[in-house]
């Protein structure tokens, strides 16, 4: 595991985008597993200036999102279909055609579940796989205690993820009891991991997973068996690390 550390949530995004645009001008046809949620959004939004500025393009990208709320239909505005229009597809020249979210509203989800690995499958695996952590350490929607060997799969949603993500809804109730999402062996399929963090609320959780016990109660612990994981963290989400970060930017390896 590497792990970048960046002064702040902008610079860590910044980093991010580097990262991840280096490679997609490299090798163009990038299969990339993308997430919800605040943290990548400093990411995307560093994509959509590269790519306005003709700097990078997605039109031969393909994208899987980790995961979408069951209930939810794609024109809902809190579904995730609906945030990634907004927050990236409809501002980049990704074919709409490359992109894939799970349906929320499938009448067989397990079917679906099914049918999303065999099309990441199909579309030769994923290359680059981004994810933010849950102060839980959840990572996608894999909560604490779901099996390491899952792959995509439908998920109870635990109520400390329902309460944090409400405030996206007029109303706790109105928060989705349950999930599809990527399991942790499908995120552990994808030849690369880069996950994101920014916050204190985070470093908990990041540092459980950065040098905890690898264990189902903390998700996100089992890229620590990933060979190719980097996380790129800003400085508020290591506050408990035993170093001195007044040097600026951090490299180390775990
Ligand atoms: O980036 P945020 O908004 O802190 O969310 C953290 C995690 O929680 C989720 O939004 C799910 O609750 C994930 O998609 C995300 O990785």
């Amino acid at each position: 595991m590497k792990i970048l550390i960046e002064k702040d949530y902008e610079t860590m995004s910044l980093r991010a985008a580097e990262i991840t645009a280096a490679e997609i001008k490299k090798r163009r046809r990038l299969v990339l597993g993308l997430a919800t949620g605040s943290t990548p959004l400093g990411m995307y939004r560093k994509w959509i200036e590269l790519v306005k500025s003709g700097q990078l393009s997605f039109a031969e990208v393909t994208t899987f999102n980790l995961d979408e709320y069951l209930g939810l239909p794609a024109d809902h505005p809190q579904s995730y279909h609906s945030f990634m229009q907004e927050q990236l597809f409809r501002h980049i020249d990704v074919k709409p055609d490359h992109t894939h979210i799970p349906n929320g509203v499938t009448p067989d989800a397990v079917k679906q579940c099914k049918e999303y690995e065999r099309l990441i499958h199909q579309a030769g695996g994923i290359d680059i796989q981004i994810l933010g952590i849950g102060q839980n350490g959840h990572i996608g929607f894999n909560e604490p205690g779901e099996d390491f060997g899952a792959l995509t799969h439908v998920v109870r949603l635990q109520e400390s993820t329902r309460k944090a993500n409400a405030r996206f809804f007029s109303r706790l109730e109105d928060v989705p009891t349950h999930a599809i999402t990527m399991g942790l062996k499908s995120i552990m399929n994808a030849r690369q991991v880069l996950l994101l963090a920014a916050g204190s609320d985070k470093s908990d959780a990041v540092y459980k997973a950065m040098y905890g016990e690898v264990t189902e109660q903390l998700p996100a612990s089992v890229l620590q068996l990933h060979p190719n994981c980097i996380f790129i963290l800003d400085e508020a989400a290591v506050s408990n690390l035993p170093i001195d970060l007044t040097s600026g930017r951090w490299e180390m390896a775990k």
